[in-house]
């Protein structure tokens, strides 16, 4: 839906049927075709003369200054309450979770890694790989990014984890050395398959488009296509946001939301990071189970679609990560990456100790038995 900046909005979306790993179920409305409703919304801000709705946007997109005047910093506090420190509240979120499997989910821009001005160089720490490594030991655990799934792989590199490439479009079990990979089978699913054809000439076409405006940046995530005006003088935002309307206006099928300083073109299908979320709980067996308790962490407004999911199933939460108050369905937040580092191996460091504590009652409970034998 178009919302008051003439963007496409993530559409809610129906709850899926509970899917098989290996038999992919068709998204309800099927692959490729969207309602009539959708497409006339698409043309709507495909055509529509609402290019400075789209600049104000693209400006307020990505806030990262801190801003140190009294009310700003009065919003900080008031959104601090409703939005408590992930790590200051990490014993009542321990509690919540006891008696259940903790799953982990981990946006990977902004998350895992900082953001920098070129996206081929967003590589995570060797300290947050260690870190993210032995998680996923104790905890199954899964990237969700917006990126395609081969190239956050190339950064991550860790075999043993579930990746959701493509905004939750693409999605691949582990592939080897984790303790949650059932048989031989790696989960694959690719809601947007038929896509592929139209999302290579989308990228053609922007790269085209776009080359003469200094800075821009097309990246093809093989199901999405990212423009990224982190590097553009603003004063050709406008320009920008004139070209990518140009090319979007030829495919209705298409349609247009927003990260930190980039315009994803994504299909106008039934599918997000909320989806791939409840996808990869039902392929780990956890449908419809109560003992649960899964865990999001992004910084983007992507992953609201997850945090909302969490939020409607009331399971888990979601933590954002912002050092500035943001509009967000997350019920905790965690300031920067190296926050999330902390958050991380305080849940690893907790589940050894409990582990610890459980091999020594067991042990104590073997020692009376046999004495209690003798
Ligand atoms: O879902 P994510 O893993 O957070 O991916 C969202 C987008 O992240 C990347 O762009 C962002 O990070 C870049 C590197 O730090 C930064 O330069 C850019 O301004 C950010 O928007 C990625 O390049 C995009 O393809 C993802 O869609």
């Amino acid at each position: 839906m178009a919302n008051q900046n003439g963007l496409i909005q993530e559409t809610k979306t129906e709850k899926l049927e509970v899917v098989a790993a290996k038999k992919p179920p068709v998204p309800p409305g099927g692959y490729s075709t969207i309602s009539r409703k959708q497409l006339l919304q698409n043309l709507e801000v495909n055509s529509g003369g609402r290019i400075n709705s789209w600049v104000d946007s693209m400006r307020a997109s990505s806030p990262t200054q801190i801003n140190s005047s009294t009310s700003l910093l009065d919003d900080q506090s008031s959104w601090m309450v409703h939005h408590p420190s992930a790590l200051g509240m990490f014993g009542d979120i321990i509690n919540a979770s006891k008696g259940k499997q903790i799953v982990m989910f981990l946006d990977y821009d902004g998350t895992l890694s900082p953001i920098v001005e070129d996206p081929d160089r967003a590589f995570m720490s060797d300290a947050m790989r260690a870190t993210v490594r032995k998680l996923a030991r104790h905890f199954p655990t899964a990237i969700v990014s917006g990126r395609c799934r081969d190239k956050v792989y190339s950064f991550v590199r860790l075999a043993e984890l579930f990746y959701a490439g493509s905004h939750g479009m693409d999605i691949k079990g582990p592939s080897k050395g984790s303790n949650y990979k059932k048989g031989d089978q790696a989960v694959l699913y690719q809601p947007a398959s038929e896509f592929l054809p139209m999302i290579d000439e989308v990228h053609k076409a922007l790269l085209d488009k776009t080359k003469s405006t200094p800075g821009v940046i097309v990246e093809n995530n093989k199901f999405c296509v990212s423009v990224h005006f982190r590097c553009v003088d603003e004063k050709k935002w406008t320009e920008l946001a004139q070209q990518v309307k140009a090319v979007l206006k030829e495919y209705p099928e298409l349609s247009l939301s927003q990260g930190r300083m980039v315009l994803e073109i994504r299909p106008t299908i039934k599918w997000d990071k909320g989806k791939a979320l409840e996808f990869l709980l039902e392929s780990l067996g956890y449908t419809n189970c109560a003992d649960v308790f899964p865990v999001y962490i992004g910084d983007d407004r992507t992953d609201e679609d997850a945090f909302n999911v969490l939020r409607e199933r009331g399971q888990g939460f979601g933590i954002l990560v912002s050092k500035v108050p943001k509009e967000t369905n997350a019920a905790y937040s965690l300031q920067e990456p190296a926050e999330v580092m902390v958050f991380l191996r305080r849940l690893v460091e907790w589940k050894k100790l409990t582990l610890r504590r459980q091999f020594r009652m067991r042990r104590r409970i073997e020692e009376l038995k046999m004495s209690l034998a003798i």
